[in-house]
């Protein structure tokens, strides 16, 4: 992976543990919000990501590259591949229990992705040090060990729930989190 200084964890980062209460290892990590364009089963030509973690650390995902989702003809779009990434990214940090966004994505494209192909996606942490969590994604074409077709590293950054509430749509939040105090 080409990676930047700002995706590169600093001296002193460390790596993350399992969370009590982390989901069982292979069980499905379902969809944060349904209308998610990453992972959404309401969102019509998403990419509707299915993902499992197999530790409570990583997690591996499937996206197969539909007709919505061309760039060049029959051909994946690299936006959104970089999409894919950006989506499983955000589904491992999220196994750390605290709300993250993104602050950098940075996209490798190491091989054409045709429209058909099933990605398989794995993310993982290389680092944790204060609000930044920094992270990496490979996709892999039509078999967990197939050809690398997109790399990526990442940069997320903690934030309250309240930032959701406040930029977004808080309506949706508290229809789809009920877990969640959006004003606390
Ligand atoms: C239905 C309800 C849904 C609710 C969802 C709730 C929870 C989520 C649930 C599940 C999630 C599961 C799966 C999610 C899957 C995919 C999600 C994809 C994720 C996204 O797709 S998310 C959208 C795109 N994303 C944004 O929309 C961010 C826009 N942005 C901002 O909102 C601010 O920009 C923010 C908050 C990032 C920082 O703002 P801030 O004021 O809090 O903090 P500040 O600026 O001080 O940065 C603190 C330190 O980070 C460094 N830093 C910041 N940004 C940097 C950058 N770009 N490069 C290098 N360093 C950077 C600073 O340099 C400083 O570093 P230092 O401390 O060392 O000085």
């Amino acid at each position: 992976m080409t990676r930047s200084a700002i995706t590169t964890p600093p001296p002193g980062a460390t790596l993350p543990e399992p969370l009590p209460g982390a989901p069982a290892p292979g069980s499905p990590l379902g969809s944060h919000y349904s209308r998610c364009f990453g992972c959404g089963d309401r969102h019509p030509t998403g990419l509707h990501l299915s993902a499992v973690t197999p530790d409570g650390v990583t997690v591996t995902a499937e996206f197969t590259v539909g007709e919505a989702h061309q760039g060049a003809p029959g051909l994946a779009h690299g936006g959104v591949l970089a999409a894919a990434m950006d989506e499983v990214i955000g589904m491992s940090v999220w196994l750390f229990q605290r709300p993250y966004v993104t602050g950098r994505l940075e996209t490798d494209y190491l091989a054409p992705v045709p429209v058909g192909t099933t990605l398989h996606l794995r993310a993982w942490c290389t680092g944790m040090s204060g609000r930044k969590a920094y992270l990496e994604a490979e996709g892999r074409a039509g078999a967990p060990d197939g050809p690398v077709a997109v790399r990526a590293a990442a940069l997320f950054i903690e934030v309250g729930m309240e930032h959701f509430a406040e930029h977004g749509d808080a309506q949706a939040i508290l229809a789809e989190h009920h877990e969640y105090e959006v004003n606390p």
